[in-house]
């Protein structure tokens, strides 16, 4: 979701990328590799289930010479010694304890099945289609990104539901389908990335949940965890110290000792938690001090969160009596048959919304087109281009030779706009995924420094912005009371957010008349809370739009 408010913010433009080879990589920041990875993980559990059929087979055998064995000893050997008068009982007996036990006990068939296993996993590995443990941590910063954004409760999390605490009573702001609970190993693993990256507010909430997930399942090994009970209160302990709770990190280690009675670093650590409780007893309040770690590159968070929440702050139609819809045809014939449903949402700076802009077989064919030149999305840093934390997404840039549906859409956006969108007036079409709670800060889409990459293309500044919504399905199902139109049959109380999205296209100049950048564009794309993100920006710059748009000197303009 796009939305604008007022505050200045250092650029961060996004330029062309070099194309890299196809990789797979960052796959936190592509929602469409997460789905990728679905098919990676069959594979995985062909190769698991083969794993397990020869493991059964090899444990029946094991059995069946179990069951021999001890019916033996309790049918012919628990006699007196009349059975060793038979010498084929003799003889089998001598031949087992000299061979049998022996093949048994070494052999190898249990290592010969895990190995078949292991290569079944290697190849996939080798395939390069694994997460990373990068992605591990990127899908866990993105589920605490979301966790802030949207003010969700980690324990609801953990249950799998997505709660807001709302006038004391928690509330859904979004009902998945399939909920999906959390373990105490999850918990572990997103506890300690904000552990890892000392960020012990996050560090805390996580590791209390998992510890009380791994108390509860009362230390019952599973193979698949990689923490454990203990490691968890180890965590935990750390973080509550960090945060000035030293009681709580001292009942924690003494849990954790009696586990490990000799873990000679927590024993120390449990002498100095209570050396400084009685240097210096703890106060009453209870306030342990947990803060949000504070991001440097977001001076606007509030003021973006709260419109994240919200959902979004466009004037209202009520409000403002200037802002109308219509059906618009630019004077074109090109779209004297086919108008476009048009709705201005802002005079200053000038936006407007563009329903119904493509169709879904056309969004679908810009999301496969994309779908090999996806790379890791990057911002304008100095003269160059970074990627960045404020942007997580991958984006492919699809020129008009693409496909004829590429070259179809810049001329209905040349229909619109009178502008001349073909490069090097315009950059190509840039499609953009998003991956697990991906987002885009507040940023300008234009350049704020001279410096900037962005005018490598020799054509002046990004004078305008025409962004599609290829794809939206966002975790909202409520209406949207402040887009009502004159459209009431698209815009009805009950009318799905992303549908009034879905396929539309916003369009608004970045820059003023003057040439300059105008502040009151700054926007972000909120991050995805649920479901596939797709939009497609078309960046026209000044140079070739000469005759569209005249310059003027008035600031204002
Ligand atoms: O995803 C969005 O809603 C905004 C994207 C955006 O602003 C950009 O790509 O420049
Ligand atoms: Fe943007």
């Amino acid at each position: 979701m796009l939305y604008y408010f007022k505050s200045i913010y250092s650029a961060c433009v996004v330029i062309r990328v070099i194309l890299m080879p196809l990789s797979f990589g960052e796959m936190y920041t592509s929602l469409l590799n997460v789905k990728q990875a679905i098919n990676v993980e069959r594979q995985l559990i062909d190769h698991l289930e083969t794993y397990i059929e020869h493991e059964s087979e090899r444990l029946e055998d094991i059995k069946r010479f179990y069951a021999k064995v001890s019916d033996l000893h309790s049918e012919v050997y628990s006699g007196p010694s009349a059975a060793m008068a038979n010498p084929l009982v003799a003889f089998t007996l001598i031949k087992r304890l000299q061979s049998e036990w022996l093949n048994l006990i070494y052999s190898d068939e249990a290592q010969e099945n895990t190995q078949d296993f292991r290569s079944g996993y290697e190849e996939v590995e080798k395939e390069g289609s694994l997460p990373k443990l990068e992605d591990l941590q990127g899908a866990a910063k993105g589920l605490m990104r979301l966790q802030d954004v949207y003010a969700l409760q980690v324990g609801g999390l953990v249950r799998g539901h997505f709660q807001r605490i709302t006038d004391g009573n928690p509330i859904d702001i979004y009902s998945p389908t399939v909920s999906v609970p959390l373990s105490g190993d999850d918990c572990f693993l997103v506890g300690k990335v904000a552990y890892e990256l000392e960020d012990y507010y996050h560090s805390v909430q996580w590791l209390e949940e998992s510890v009380r997930l791994f108390r509860g399942a009362g230390g019952e090994w599973s193979p698949e965890n990689e923490g454990t009970l203990e490691d968890a209160l180890d965590h935990l302990a750390f973080s509550h110290f960090k945060t000035g709770n030293i009681s709580y990190a001292l009942s924690l280690s003494q849990e954790l000792l009696n586990h490990d009675p000799m873990n000679g670093r927590v024993l120390k650590n449990v002498q100095k938690y209570e050396r400084l409780l009685v240097d210096s007893p703890p106060l009453l309040s209870t306030d342990t001090g947990l803060k949000r770690p504070n991001t440097t590159y977001l001076r606007t968070r509030n003021t973006y969160e709260r419109l994240c929440r919200t959902q979004g702050t466009q004037p209202t139609h009520y409000e403002n009596p200037r802002l109308f819809c219509d059906y618009f045809n630019n004077d074109n014939p090109g779209l004297l048959l086919q108008p476009i449903r048009r709705e201005v949402l802002s005079l200053q700076p000038y936006v407007v919304l563009y329903h119904s802009f493509i169709t879904d077989s056309e969004a679908e064919s810009i999301r496969e087109l994309a779908q090999t030149g996806l790379r890791r999305s990057v911002v304008a840093s100095g003269e160059e281009q970074a990627t960045a934390e404020y942007r997580i997404s991958k984006s492919a840039w699809l020129k008009e030779t693409a496909h004829p549906i590429i070259g179809r859409l810049d001329q209905r956006i040349a229909l619109l706009t009178s502008l001349n969108v073909q490069p090097p007036y315009a950059e190509y079409l840039q499609v953009v995924n998003y991956g697990i709670g991906g987002h885009y800060e507040p940023h300008f889409d234009h350049a704020t420094s001279a410096s900037s990459p962005l005018f490598r293309l020799n054509t002046g500044n990004r004078v305008a912005t025409f962004m599609i919504y290829v794809s939206m399905i966002v975790a909202h199902t409520k209406s949207r009371h402040d887009l009502k139109c004159f459209f009431p049959m698209f815009f009805s109380e009950t009318f799905p957010l992303s549908l009034v999205f879905q396929n539309a296209a916003l369009f608004w100049w970045n820059l003023h008349r003057n040439g300059q950048g105008d502040g009151d564009t700054l926007h972000a794309g909120c991050p995805v809370l649920v479901g596939d993100k797709w939009v497609a920006n078309k960046w026209i710059h000044e140079y070739g739009q000469e005759f569209q748009r005249r310059c003027s000197p008035n600031p204002e303009e």
